[in-house]
């Protein structure tokens, strides 16, 4: 067996408060995978991905990205591996132009030149955003940034692509476009959503976390037709959204 991109095992955090928000989570995710993570309200979906990239650190257990274990001696490299997309794009563009801030996290590793301006222009491509790269960020869309957002995340080739959110706010052509966007990109997807068709459109596995601890890790198809798993787990399809009645894409 390959050594999984990301590997959680055993991982249990309280917050300073004494708030235990995870309980000893096992997750492993292997190259290529797209999965969503589910579940309730303060299940613990935020907790867990701010230990992926090591802005929370301190608990029990262990996260593993690729082998290398996230520790605070190796968070600068952590953070170019795990790139984190976040709900709010403002959170991730702060520059000038769109071509800035796609290039300011390349351009700290070192990246100069035309191999900079390479590595941007592939990362605002992969979003359909090249013709923008001019722009000021914040003369785009909510859907654009949030493209623009993603992109800043590709140009450092992450090895996993952690997205928090991804369809919140965009209007149905916008979260369409998205949807072709993660699917045509060769990167592994771990990506945290209250919207289960979105989950099932783009993810074959989804795990479902719920009070601190992953209660469920199967088929999307699996877990979203497990009627007494969702109604234990407050996860409610939209109404008229039935996944039998769909085509078994994934
Ligand atoms: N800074 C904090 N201090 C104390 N408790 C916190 C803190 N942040 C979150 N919590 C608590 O930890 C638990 C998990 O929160 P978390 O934000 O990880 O949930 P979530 O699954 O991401 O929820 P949501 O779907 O609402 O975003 C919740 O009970 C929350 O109240």
């Amino acid at each position: 067996m390959t050594t999984p991109v990301l590997d959680v095992q055993g991982l249990a955090f309280a917050y300073p408060d004494g708030h235990q928000a995870l309980f000893g989570v096992d997750l492993h995710v292997h190259r290529g995978e797209r999965v969503a993570m589910l579940g309730p309200n303060g299940a613990g979906k935020t907790t867990l991905v701010l230990h992926l990239n090591g802005i929370l650190t301190g608990g029990r257990g262990s996260v593993s990205v690729s082998g290398l274990p996230v520790t605070p001696a190796n968070v600068p490299e952590i953070r170019r591996r795990v790139g984190i997309v976040f709900q709010d794009p403002d959170d991730q563009l702060f520059m000038g132009t769109v071509r800035a801030d796609v290039a300011f996290g390349p351009a700290n590793l070192g990246l100069r030149g035309a191999e900079l301006d390479a590595r941007v222009q592939h990362a605002l491509e992969q979003v359909g955003m090249a013709e923008y790269a001019d722009r000021p960020p914040h003369h785009l869309s909510f859907g654009q940034r949030r493209r623009v957002a993603v992109a800043t995340v590709l140009a450092m080739e992450p090895e996993i692509l952690v997205l928090d959110e991804p369809s919140s706010n965009l209007d149905p052509a916008s979260r369409r476009e998205l949807a072709d966007i993660l699917r045509s990109l060769d990167v592994t997807v771990l990506m945290v959503t209250h919207d289960l068709p979105y989950a099932l459109e783009l993810c074959p596995r989804s795990v479902v976390l719920s009070g601190g601890t992953i209660v469920a890790d199967g088929s999307t198809y699996d877990v979203l037709t497990d009627d007494a798993l969702m109604s234990a787990h407050r996860l409610e399809l939209p109404f008229g959204f039935d996944p039998r009645s769909l085509p078994r894409s994934s």
